[in-house]
């Protein structure tokens, strides 16, 4: 198995690569180097250190999953080895200059990494090999599901949408809990209902065979309780607030 290093690899999604690439049988633990900080959530037989070139001399694919922030402080050089970046904002000529290699991969995970499910594309350099690619389309399916992606704008795009995105589904549902609380009803059944609806509708349009789109139209079709709840939303701004959330996000992600 190729060795792998993850630069902040006990951090939030460098801990979470790690522990389902080993659950998955892509990662050897004994083949793996951690480093960060402090030495919080190794996974057993996976080596730790805080010096990023002993990390890289051990490993044959360098993941880079440290802060854009604390990137940009490092000084390191991957003597040729390949790059897998899952920082967001960080084009591949900044990883290029920064760490003396053209071999990059660029992916954006999210914060489903951890319980595998993530959505996750990614995009190659023309430098990038084929067992670099190959590796990472197994790291981010031991993640969730991986898409390779065309061009890297869509990996900066998708670092708003998809990337941030895990976080917008909880503000709609905090939202409604928020209603239902003003309402009367008492905050633990508002949560356990709220919750399960998502879920439900969720699995729904997965499964169900419909499109959001032609959802929306069948119950507006109907014009009943949910048509007038879907109409005032509408009115009040609901697809420009979504709108306009993406593109701040998308603005915030920009290299
Ligand atoms: N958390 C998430 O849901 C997502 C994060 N990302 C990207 O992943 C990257 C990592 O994010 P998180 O895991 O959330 O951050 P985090 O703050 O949880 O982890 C960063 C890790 O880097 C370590 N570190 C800092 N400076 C270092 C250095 N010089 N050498 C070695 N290690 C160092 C820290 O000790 C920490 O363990 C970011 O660039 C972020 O944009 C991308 C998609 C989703
Ligand atoms: O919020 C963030 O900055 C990180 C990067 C993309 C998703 N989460």
């Amino acid at each position: 198995m190729t060795r792998i290093g993850i630069i902040g690899g006990t951090g939030w999604l460098g801990s979470a690569i790690a522990r389902r690439g080993i659950a998955e049988g892509v990662i050897d633990p004994a083949r793996l180097w951690l480093s960060s900080r402090s030495p919080t959530e190794v996974p057993q037989g996976a080596h730790w250190t805080d010096d990023n070139a002993t990390l890289i001399a051990e490993s044959d694919l360098v993941v880079l999953s440290v802060r854009p922030a604390q990137f940009r402080q490092m000084q390191i050089d991957l003597q040729g080895r390949p790059a897998l970046s899952v920082m967001a904002g960080v084009s591949a000529t900044e990883i290029a200059r920064a760490t003396v290699t053209a071999r990059i991969i660029r992916a954006l995970p999210n914060a489903m990494a951890d319980s595998g499910m993530s959505w996750t594309p990614y995009w190659a350099t023309d430098q990038a090999e084929a067992p670099e690619i190959a590796l990472t389309q197994s790291l981010f399916t031991a993640c969730g599901t991986a898409e390779r992606v065309e061009d890297e704008a869509q990996i900066d795009y998708a670092a708003a949408l998809t990337g941030s995105g895990t976080a917008f589904p909880a503000l709609f549902a905090q939202a409604m809990i928020d209603h239902a609380i003003a309402q009367g009803m008492p905050e633990d059944r508002a949560a356990r209902a709220v919750l399960h609806l998502l879920t439900a509708a969720s699995q729904q349009l997965q499964q169900g065979g419909e499109s959001p789109a032609q959802v929306v139209k069948a119950f507006t079709d109907y014009a009943g309780t949910t048509a007038a709840g879907l109409n005032a939303m509408k009115a009040a701004g609901f697809t420009e607030a979504v709108h306009a959330g993406l593109s701040a996000a998308a603005e915030a992600a920009k290299p």
